[in-house]
C-alpha cells in the first residue's frame, strides 16, 4: 500500500465498522475466564501443545497467566490463543477516527520551525553570500557534519554544490535555493521505494494470510507508539488489524498497546506474565490474525538485550516463530532522531541481526537535524519510510522526500 495513495475521503464509516468486526470477533469464542496455563516458562510443550495462554482484547483486560515459550524448533504448534469475554457495557467503547496520512508531514514544517532553524535554512544562509569563499565552503560542511548527515553524504553534497556553483554561478538567493533544494533531494533519494507492505498474500495451501508488520528497535525510541499510530493509519485506509505486544519486558507496554488498538477497534494479543516468552505470543498474535481474517498483524518487540547475541537469538526466534504460519512483509526498525550517532549505532546492530526493510524516524519534530535521515538510510541501505511527528495519535507520517526537503528549506 501506498500510503500518499490515502484516501482523504475516509470518513468514520470503515473505521467504525472495523471497529464493530473486532468486537465482533471479540464475543465469538466466548469463556468465563482467561486460559490459565501453570507449566513453567520454558518448559517445551508435549507436541502440538499450546505454545502461550496468550490473550486477546481489544481494551485492558484480567491479566492472562501466560503458558510455556514457544518451543523454536520442533513439532508445528497449533492455535493457542483464547479470547477473553469482553463485557456487554464495555465492548462497543466509543471509536475513533484517525485523520487521513494525506499532507500529514506538511506538520513537519511547524515542529521544525519551533525546533530551531532548520538544516536547509542555515545552509541557505550561507550559499547565498556573494563570492564564497572557502571559509564559507567550510562553514557549510560543518554544518551538514552538525546535522549528523554523516561524513560520506556531506563530501558529496559540498562536491557537487561546488560543481554547481564553478559551471552555473549563483546570481541570487532564489537560485541559490533551487539548487540546494536539488541537491539536498538528490542525497535523500526520492528513486528509493518507500511503500509499505501490509498487503495479505495467499499461501500454498490457498489460504489467505496476513501481512505481518515486525517492529524492531532499542528501548524508548517510540515502538509501542509507533505500532499504535500505525494501526490507526491501517484502520483510516479500511484495513483490519491485529496487535501483537510481544514486548513483554515492560508489562506496561502491552496495556499501552491495548489502549492504542481499543481506540481504535483493533484486538491485541498479549501476556500479562512479565518476561513472557516474547515468540509465544507474536505467534498467536499471527495466527489470531489468519484465524480472524486480519489483513495485518503488527508485533512490537522489546529490543532491551545488552548485546548483539542476545538480540539475534531473541529476533531470531520471533522470525523463525512467525513465519512458520505467514512470511514477514516489513521488519521496521524505529529510531530516535535525535540520538544522532548513537541512533546510528543502534541501526547497525539492528541491520546485521533483524533485516530491516523499512525504518521509521520518530521524534523528528525535536530536532533541526534532518540529516540523520541521510545518514541512516546510507547506513542501513534500507529507505526511511514512516516519521513521527510528535505524541499525537495522529503523529505519524509517510516520509516524503520532497515535502521532507521543502520543510528543512522553509524561509
Ligand atoms: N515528540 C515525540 N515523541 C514521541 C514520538 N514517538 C514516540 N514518542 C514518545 O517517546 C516515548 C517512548 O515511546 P514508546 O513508544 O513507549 O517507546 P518504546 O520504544 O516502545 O519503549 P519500550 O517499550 O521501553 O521499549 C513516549 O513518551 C512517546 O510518546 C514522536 O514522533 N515525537
Amino acid at each position: 500500500m501506498d500510503f500518499n495513495d490515502l484516501l482523504p475521503y475516509l470518513v468514520g464509516v470503515p473505521v467504525l465498522a472495523a471497529g464493530v468486526a473486532a468486537a465482533v470477533r471479540l464475543r465469538r469464542r466466548p469463556t468465563d475466564t482467561p486460559r490459565t496455563d501453570t507449566r513453567p516458562a520454558e518448559t517445551p510443550p508435549a507436541g502440538g501443545a499450546p505454545a502461550a495462554g496468550t490473550a486477546v482484547a481489544d481494551r485492558p483486560a484480567a491479566p492472562a497467566d501466560t503458558g510455556p515459550a514457544v518451543p523454536d524448533e520442533g513439532p508445528e504448534v497449533t492455535g493457542t490463543t483464547d479470547l477473553l469475554e469482553v463485557p456487554e457495557d464495555l465492548a462497543t467503547p466509543p471509536l475513533e477516527t484517525p485523520a487521513p496520512t494525506a499532507g500529514r508531514l506538511r506538520r513537519l514544517r511547524e515542529r521544525l520551525a519551533r525546533s530551531g532553524s532548520p538544516l536547509g535554512t542555515r545552509l541557505l544562509g550561507v550559499l547565498s553570500r556573494d563570492q564564497l569563499t572557502e571559509d564559507d565552503w567550510d562553514e557549510l560542511e560543518e554544518t551538514l557534519l552538525l546535522a549528523d548527515v554523516g561524513a560520506g553524504p556531506t563530501d558529496e553534497l559540498i562536491e557537487a554544490l561546488r560543481t554547481r556553483v564553478r559551471v552555473e554561478g549563483l546570481r541570487d538567493g532564489e537560485q541559490a535555493r533551487a539548487v540546494l533544494r536539488e541537491q539536498l533531494l538528490a542525497l535523500v533519494d526520492p528513486t528509493l521505494d518507500r511503500t509499505l507492505h501490509t498487503t495479505p498474500t495467499t499461501g500454498e495451501d490457498g489460504a489467505r494470510v496476513p501481512a505481518v508488520v515486525l517492529v524492531v528497535g532499542v528501548n524508548g525510541t517510540g515502538k509501542t507508539t509507533t505500532v499504535g499510530k500505525l494501526a490507526r493509519v491501517l484502520v483510516a485506509d479500511g484495513s483490519s488489524v491485529v496487535l501483537g505486544a510481544a514486548d513483554t519486558f515492560r508489562a506496561a507496554a502491552a496495556d499501552q498497546l491495548e489502549t492504542w488498538g481499543s481506540r481504535v477497534g483493533v484486538p491485541t494479543v498479549r501476556s500479562d506474565r512479565d518476561g513472557a516468552d516474547p515468540a509465544a505470543v507474536a505467534f498467536d498474535a499471527v495466527r489470531a490474525g489468519v484465524r480472524d481474517g486480519a489483513d495485518v498483524v503488527l508485533v512490537d518487540t522489546a529490543g532491551r538485550l545488552q548485546n548483539k547475541a542476545g538480540l539475534m537469538d531473541e529476533l531470531g526466534k520471533i522470525t523463525r516463530v512467525i513465519t512458520r504460519t505467514a512470511p514477514l512483509s516489513e521488519v521496521l526498525l524505529v529510531l530516535d532522531a535525535t540520538t544522532g550517532q548513537n541512533g546510528l549505532n543502534q541501526a547497525r546492530v539492528f541491520g546485521e541481526v533483524a533485516g530491516v526493510t523499512g525504518i521509521v524516524l520518530t521524534k523528528l519534530d525535536g530536532t533541526a537535524k534532518g540529516g540523520i535521515v541521510v545518514a541512516v538510510q546510507r547506513e542501513l541501505g534500507v529507505p526511511v519510510k514512516l516519521v513521527g511527528l510528535g505524541e499525537g495519535p495522529d503523529d505519524l507520517a509517510p516520509f516524503d522526500p520532497e515535502a521532507f526537503v521543502d520543510g528543512l528549506l522553509q524561509s
